[in-house]
């Protein structure tokens, strides 16, 4: 089973326009909403890849109770946990030619809800493996990821985290089997510059996140594709699939949806990233998550 858990959930309500002029009143030519944050985006993509998942972490108020709603119509499994107070985040998704994000801040943690969690993380074992993806509430302490993963050292589950800053670097000390990292989130966890096409600059900040304890780096390129440092030292780069851009939020949450679902059904990390790469496509090319026949189409042009 791959539990996932999404400290801070959220609505991702996505508009389109042509030009956003500050201070004036805009019209949308269309808009999106559905349900988000970095752990639910790859529940969603894993299910509709027929792998199974199981969605944990924190939901408050009407926001909360309409992402559980979707992701039941979805037959997406999950046992959130109910704050008592605030609303799950709407981040704000600005489609104007280019993508711009207005991501909340989301409630309140209290202590008794981040014990429940525990409490359920301590049920996962031997083979399952557990996805900590996004952003946490400010509230939370920055360790909290480092805090998970020492809890579940040496039970044999696979971690995965896709995160950034010190919430990722914090934990890199347990060993996570995969870290995926973005080529802007690659820059920041490094202090470089990164720019795009420069492949011996991200070749080194992915060795220096291995080397800083990480098994496999996967680093995504957007439509550069993307490069994977595996754990026993090899460099795999794959090319993005052909296609046009709608909404690439969720992108990066489809890739790793679809290497987990790659590795498992091959065991193959070339042929994983391959299937990362088209279920990243697969979303980037759409206005909704990546469905199984959509990453199967792409896959066949990779
Ligand atoms: N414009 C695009 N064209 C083709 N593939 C894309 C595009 N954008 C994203 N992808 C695929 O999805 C993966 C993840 O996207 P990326 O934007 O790098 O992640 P994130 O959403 O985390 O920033 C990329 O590595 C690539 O394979
Ligand atoms: O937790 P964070 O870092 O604020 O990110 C949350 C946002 O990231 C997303 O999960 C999309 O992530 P990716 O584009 O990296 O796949 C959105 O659904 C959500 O709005």
């Amino acid at each position: 089973m791959i539990y996932t858990v999404t400290f801070n959930p959220a609505l991702d309500y996505a508009v389109y326009l042509d030009t956003l002029e500050m201070g004036a009143l805009n019209r949308t030519k269309s808009e999106e909403l559905r349900c988000g944050g970095k752990g639910i985006n790859v529940s969603v993509v894993l299910r509709n890849l027929g792998m199974e998942t199981r969605a944990l972490g924190f939901l408050a108020g009407f926001t909360g109770q309409c992402i559980a709603f979707w992701l039941e119509q979805m037959s997406v499994q999950s046992d959130f946990i109910m704050l008592p107070a605030g609303m799950s985040r709407i981040n704000i998704k600005l489609k104007t030619g280019v993508e711009t994000e207005i991501n909340g801040q989301g409630p309140d943690i209290p202590p008794q809800a981040l014990d429940e969690l525990f409490a359920k993380l301590d049920r996962i074992g031997d083979g399952d493996t557990l996805v900590l993806a996004g952003s946490i509430p400010a509230s939370l302490p920055v360790d909290i990821y480092e805090r998970i993963l020492s809890r579940l050292s040496g039970r044999g589950i696979r971690c995965v985290v896709d995160a950034s800053g010190d919430l990722l670097l914090n934990v890199l000390q347990y060993h996570p089997f995969l870290i995926k990292p973005n080529q802007h989130e690659l820059s920041e966890l490094c202090g470089v510059s990164l720019t795009s096409g420069d492949l011996a600059g991200i070749k080194a900040c992915a060795s220096q996140l291995q080397e800083q304890g990480a098994r496999n780096v996967l680093v995504s390129l957007g439509p550069d594709g993307a490069l994977l440092l595996t754990e026993d030292g090899k460099f795999l780069h794959q090319e993005a699939a052909a296609g046009t851009v709608r909404n690439s939020v969720g992108a990066g949450d489809s890739m790793v949806a679809g290497f987990l679902t790659g590795l498992h059904l091959t065991g193959s990390y070339r042929e994983a990233l391959r299937m990362g790469a088209a279920a990243g496509a697969a979303t980037a090319f759409s206005d909704h998550l990546a469905t199984r026949r959509e990453v199967e189409q792409l896959l066949n042009t990779l």
